[in-house]
């Protein structure tokens, strides 16, 4: 296996799709079926927060996600459990400044998908140092997802990035919806990722597909 290319993990971000249990109101397996019949280019698993799974439900629930993944072939994603990722042979992890060292996480998954959280050009760039293939950057706008979310930046860190030379596919994260996605991919992001806007719509299948619309125009 080799390391993705910067062209593939573009087309990856476009539209990135993040979620965990305690994010859904219906069946949370019905709501992922939707969002890959509406074209999510990437998934990932976060579960974690107020009435997360743990242990073995955990890595069941991640298991059967993973399958319906692959029969979409969207690539999986598991958010910090990098001894999670590696059990399920899963397509990449993403982390955080607050957990193991992108070095570290990357001698432990060889080639897989590394995503990395940022906030500022110093943590970008040690993130490209140490061998991310993409990077994270938010809150772009206001979420009530994410209970310590750093400060709102609007999409002037995607500019400033980028205007400093940061080319490493980037997607924006943070109260992103169909409404203000195109933002987002103007500031210079490869893509946006959400959570809310899928997990808890009326209607995933559709509000997916309204996210694709509006990301492709743009690009
Ligand atoms: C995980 C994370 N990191 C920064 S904001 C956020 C939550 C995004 O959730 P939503 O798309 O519902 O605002
Ligand atoms: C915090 C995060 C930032 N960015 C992405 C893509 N995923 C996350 N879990
Ligand atoms: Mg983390």
């Amino acid at each position: 296996m080799v390391r993705i290319s910067n062209e593939k993990m573009r087309e990856l971000l476009r539209v990135y799709f993040i979620m965990g249990s305690n994010n859904c109101k219906k069946d949370p397996l019905e709501v992922i079926r939707e969002a890959l019949e509406g074209g999510i280019t990437l998934f990932q698993f976060r579960e974690k927060g107020k009435g997360a799974l743990t242990g073995e439900k955990k890595h069941v629930f991640a298991k059967e996600i993973q399958s319906i993944c692959k029969k979409y072939n969207v690539p999986f994603i598991v958010n910090d459990d990098v001894d999670l990722a590696i059990a399920l042979d899963a397509d990449g992890v993403h982390i955080g400044q607050e957990d193991e060292s992108a070095d570290r996480v990357r001698e432990k998954i060889g080639d897989k998908i590394l995503g990395v959280s940022v906030h500022n050009l110093e943590e970008a760039r040690k993130a490209i140092a140490q061998g991310a293939d993409y990077i994270g950057v938010g809150p772009v706008f206001p979420t009530k997802t994410k209970e310590d979310a750093k400060e709102v930046q609007g999409t002037s860190l995607i500019l400033s990035l980028r205007q400093n030379g940061i080319q490493i596919p980037m997607v924006g994260i943070g109260g992103i919806n169909a409404e203000n996605a195109s933002e987002v991919v103007k500031a210079g992001a490869d893509g946006v990722s959400v959570i809310t806007a899928i997990s808890l719509a009326e209607s995933p299948f559709e509000s997916t597909k309204q996210l694709v619309m509006t990301v492709n125009e743009c690009l």
